[in-house]
């Protein structure tokens, strides 16, 4: 059972934490489930974006079984590492296998890599194909990592102040950051923070203490930005 905390004191977020990964996959993947239900039903299409990295795996396997009208639902990435979908580092490979199976498998996949000598122009690609999708997003699901990331918001990105620039007009940026390992391909700040239905999944202790830390007044890291920059208070789901 979710033990619900509004913390409007500490910052503009409301936290929803679970016993086990197993119940908050299940209950997150409803949740989820239902936003992109009432879409469907209001605009007659649902426009999901998931991130990707170990966290995810459980969830979209509870969410790929979950009844609602996958075939109207269109399914991006919010970040993406510069690498083929033939990668083990894809995130395009992890939605593909465990988020696009069972009734999920009829979704439409929008990739954010596009082959290209160079990662700034497959971000054009990207930004091209992408701008041409129905935004706002109806549902945004961030990770985190606890160097205070998120999407690719490394914090030793050296294009930071543009990937967080509220009024960005930029769909997909790429980024280069050393921490990040290889180049990425990330949504922009301002297209995150306008979904209709913000989440964060976090799991684990050391998590929970980043982002504890990151609510903290002090120089804000990536994940404290994106945070005040949303309209909408943003939905934490965390188990240990
Ligand atoms: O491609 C990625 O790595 C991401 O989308 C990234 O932002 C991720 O959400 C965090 O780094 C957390 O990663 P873990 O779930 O692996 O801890």
């Amino acid at each position: 059972m979710a033990r619900k905390q509004l913390s409007g004191m500490k910052g503009n977020f409301s936290w929803h934490g679970f016993a086990t990964r197993d119940e908050l996959a299940s209950a997150f993947a409803a949740v989820v489930a239902r936003h992109l239900a009432e879409a469907i039903a209001e605009r007659g299409a649902a426009f999901l974006a998931v991130s990707g990295g170990t966290t995810p795996a459980k969830f979209f396997a509870a969410l790929s079984t979950q009844a609602i009208a996958w075939e109207k639902v269109v399914v991006t990435l919010i970040d993406e590492r510069f690498v083929p979908a033939t990668s083990e580092r894809s995130n395009a490979r992890l939605v593909d296998a465990s988020l696009l199976q069972n009734a999920a498998s009829r979704a439409r996949f929008v990739p954010l890599y596009h082959e290209a000598e160079k990662i700034e122009a497959a971000a054009v690609v990207a930004d091209a194909a992408l701008r041409r999708l129905a935004w706002p997003l109806d549902v945004a699901v961030l990770g985190m990592g606890n160097d205070g990331h998120t999407a690719s918001f490394f914090p030793d990105a050296a294009n930071l102040p543009a990937l967080l620039d509220p009024a960005s007009q930029r769909t997909i940026l790429p980024v280069h950051a050393a921490s990040a390992g290889e180049p990425r391909l990330t949504l922009s700040m301002a297209r995150i923070v306008e979904a209709r239905f913000l989440a964060l999944h976090i799991e684990g202790a050391e998590k929970r203490a980043t982002f504890d830390a990151a609510m903290e007044p002090g120089p804000a890291k990536p994940i404290r930005t994106v945070i005040d920059a949303s309209a909408k208070p943003i939905e934490v789901f965390w188990a240990p």
